[in-house]
């Protein structure tokens, strides 16, 4: 019997994608099926960094439509390719970027930095060219957290400036711009200005993602920021405690208050293992945060434990993605930045390109 092109569509709408769980003719994923007498080939287009998949998914694909009866030679070029998504409108992508991230917290201390610089590494692990932009003015740690302490970004032209370079992470910070020691109150108003100037004047090379720390909580200055900065969407941290979900809601809510889409939630310092005699305590609580995404109707991205050897590694300059990449806390920020970059691959692709500037004149 020979092959034909719906055969074949019809083996590939009979697997899910694992990561986006939607088939790969739904997903869009499948294109340029062709038959060639008994041979088959076509593409497989993923919209999320996956250097960890690509084989799994070429060998599950190949495998189905080889079981089609007739089938000879299968070939399938499973590549990626990222695109940039619509952000708030009135706000402008930023050139050279395609998806600005906001990674977000309601109040401080819950791990915000630590899952902002984790998840930038995880995305650029899986393939994609990613930065990072610490806006969080009262602590800006990603110079530590990426051995980059001390350094200073470099201006070629005295305007713009480089971005400093760490585990193949761009990285920019507004500890590099304003003197973090000022009394608060002067920080404060400098910084949506230093924001924007770090966005705007970072010669960012060709990002796929740009994961910005930025400030904890849901003051002015934060809604400044999330209304100024071109987001595609937030992911917002929490510990379990109700005290900081109560905090995580007021910041869900102010991201939903200026149109920026909630990726989802990630619930830090879940449980502590002792690592000793390995009992298992809620320090915090338990459930809080994915109860809490069922009532916002908001994913909920993965639980990483309190774990001694995540600070030890962010201290150190070497946070547990690159650290410590086989370890388990490792496999959970992939797997958090997986779902994260399927979930930016979900939301409305940017077409501002597509459109042309329409300029009304009176003649
Ligand atoms: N899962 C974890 N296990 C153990 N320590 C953690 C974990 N996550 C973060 N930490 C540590 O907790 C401290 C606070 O983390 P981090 O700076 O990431 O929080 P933050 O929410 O960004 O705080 P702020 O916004 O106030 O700067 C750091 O010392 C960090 O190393």
């Amino acid at each position: 019997m020979a092959v034909t092109v719906e055969a074949v569509k019809a083996a590939l709408q009979g697997l899910i994608d694992p990561n986006t769980q939607k088939d790969y003719v739904a997903g869009k994923s499948a294109k340029n099926i062709k038959v060639d007498g008994d041979d088959v080939s076509f593409d497989i287009e993923l919209g999320y960094p996956a250097n960890s998949q690509i084989d799994g998914i070429r060998k599950q694909v190949i495998g189905a439509v080889k079981a089609l009866p007739g089938v000879g030679n299968v070939s399938a070029n499973v590549y990626v390719k990222i695109v940039s998504h619509a952000v708030q409108r009135g706000l402008k992508p930023l050139p050279g970027v395609k998806n600005i991230i906001a990674v977000a917290s309601g109040k401080g201390g819950v791990g915000k930095s630590t899952t902002a610089v984790n998840l930038a590494l995880a995305l650029a692990q899986e393939g994609a060219r990613v930065g990072i932009l610490d806006a969080d003015i009262y602590g800006p740690s990603q110079p530590q957290m990426l051995g980059l302490a001390g350094q200073q970004p470099e201006s070629r032209d005295g305007k713009s400036m480089e971005p400093l370079v760490a585990y193949g992470v761009q990285a920019m910070s507004i500890g590099f711009l304003i003197d973090v020691e000022m009394p608060m109150v002067w920080r404060g108003p400098m910084v949506v200005q230093a924001l924007e100037q770090m966005l705007n004047d970072t010669n960012w090379q060709d990002l796929d993602y740009l994961v910005v720390d930025m400030p904890p909580g849901t003051g002015d200055t934060q809604l400044t920021l999330a209304q100024k900065v071109p987001v595609t969407g937030a992911v917002i941290v929490t510990t379990p405690q109700d005290i900081a979900l109560i905090d995580a809601r007021k910041g869900l809510k102010m991201f939903e208050k200026v149109s920026v889409p909630i990726i989802g939630l990630v619930e830090n310092m879940s449980i502590h293992v002792c690592s000793n005699c390995g009992h298992a305590e809620h320090i915090f609580g338990t459930g809080g945060g994915e109860a809490m995404c069922k009532d916002y109707n908001v994913e909920f991205l993965g639980a990483l434990p309190l774990e001694l050897n995540i600070r030890e590694m962010a201290d150190s300059g070497k946070p547990t993605v690159v650290g410590a990449p086989d370890s388990k806390a490792a496999d959970i920020y992939r797997t958090i930045a997986r779902r994260v970059a399927v979930k930016v691959g979900e939301t409305a692709k940017d077409m501002s390109a597509k459109f042309p500037t329409i300029v009304v004149q009176n003649t």
